[in-house]
């Protein structure tokens, strides 16, 4: 496959954010945040607990309103509804897997795929059931991301029944099935086994393949140094760095802050 070369600096950003400020009370747990995402790019995001990583998450799925700052997706003002986020373009995984016991691996994803389907009016107008060929249509795009990830095998299975790497990636399929231009991960690693955690690395280096720009909140220093273009630090809510792999590696604020430090 032929690699076009382009300069991200030319790019609209897939997420500009600027100047956010999350305050909870008297805490300041975003202090006049700015950095952007280029599109296809994979940007983790670091920093000791409560540093403010998941505030920053928060923002940009509409569960945290921030007091001062903004967002602009693909260069447009974002305004989070964090009910219609799929729709919006952005997926996100959770810390915990947040998988349905009862419903098959293929079901949770469809779950995925629930929100971003393009309903009919007029049945959504007379509340007529979605027709049987949106319903295939929708199967096989789960099926095909199942597929993706290698565990279309899995499909009827209960994720209960499942190994827990398999599980972390039925989640990932999810996030994926409805083809978001931004995907957030939230701690993907955690959790899993050394084995699972380099596959997970290709997985998330694979994201962008699809068009889809990644933002990875991870503790796990070596996973966010292999698989992030850049990297953006927080401690204490303001941000202290942004740059390259082996420019975090080099800096000494980041050393002080958090790389010195083992995760607990
Ligand atoms: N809803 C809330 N109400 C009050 N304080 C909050 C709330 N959510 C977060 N905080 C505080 O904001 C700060 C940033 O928290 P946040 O959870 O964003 O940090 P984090 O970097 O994700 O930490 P961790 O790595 O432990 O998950 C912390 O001091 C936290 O206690």
């Amino acid at each position: 496959m032929e690699v076009l070369h382009t300069d991200q600096s030319v790019l609209t950003p897939r997420l500009r954010f600027s100047d956010v400020s999350v305050r909870f009370g008297g805490l300041t747990a975003l202090d006049s945040v700015s950095f952007t995402v280029p599109p296809g790019a994979v940007v983790g995001i670091i920093g000791p607990n409560g540093a403010g990583k998941t505030t920053l998450f928060n923002v940009i799925c509409g569960f945290n309103t921030p007091a001062s700052g903004s967002l602009e997706l693909d260069g447009e003002k974002f305004q989070p509804r964090r009910h219609r986020l799929t729709r919006q373009g952005v997926a996100r995984t959770l810390q915990g897997l947040g998988l349905f016991p009862g419903l098959t691996v293929l079901e949770n994803v469809l779950l995925g795929l629930e929100s971003t389907a393009r309903h009919n009016p007029v049945e959504d107008a007379l509340a007529l059931p979605r027709s049987r060929s949106g319903e295939a249509r929708l199967r096989v795009r789960g099926l095909q991301t199942l597929d993706d990830l290698g565990i279309a095998s899995f499909a009827s299975a209960l994720p209960d029944t499942l190994p827990y790497g398999i599980r972390k990636k039925v989640a990932l399929a999810r996030a994926l099935a409805g083809s978001p231009r931004l995907l957030l991960l939230d701690e993907p690693a955690g959790g899993l086994a050394h084995e699972d955690i380099d596959e997970l690395a290709e997985i998330i280096r694979s994201v962008p393949e699809t068009g889809c720009s990644v933002v990875l909140v991870e503790h796990h220093v070596d996973l966010v140094m292999n698989v992030c273009e850049r990297i953006a630090v927080l401690d204490f809510g303001k941000l202290i760095a942004d740059g390259t792999p082996a420019e975090i590696g080099a800096n000494q604020a980041v050393t002080d802050a958090y790389l010195g430090v083992e995760p607990a």
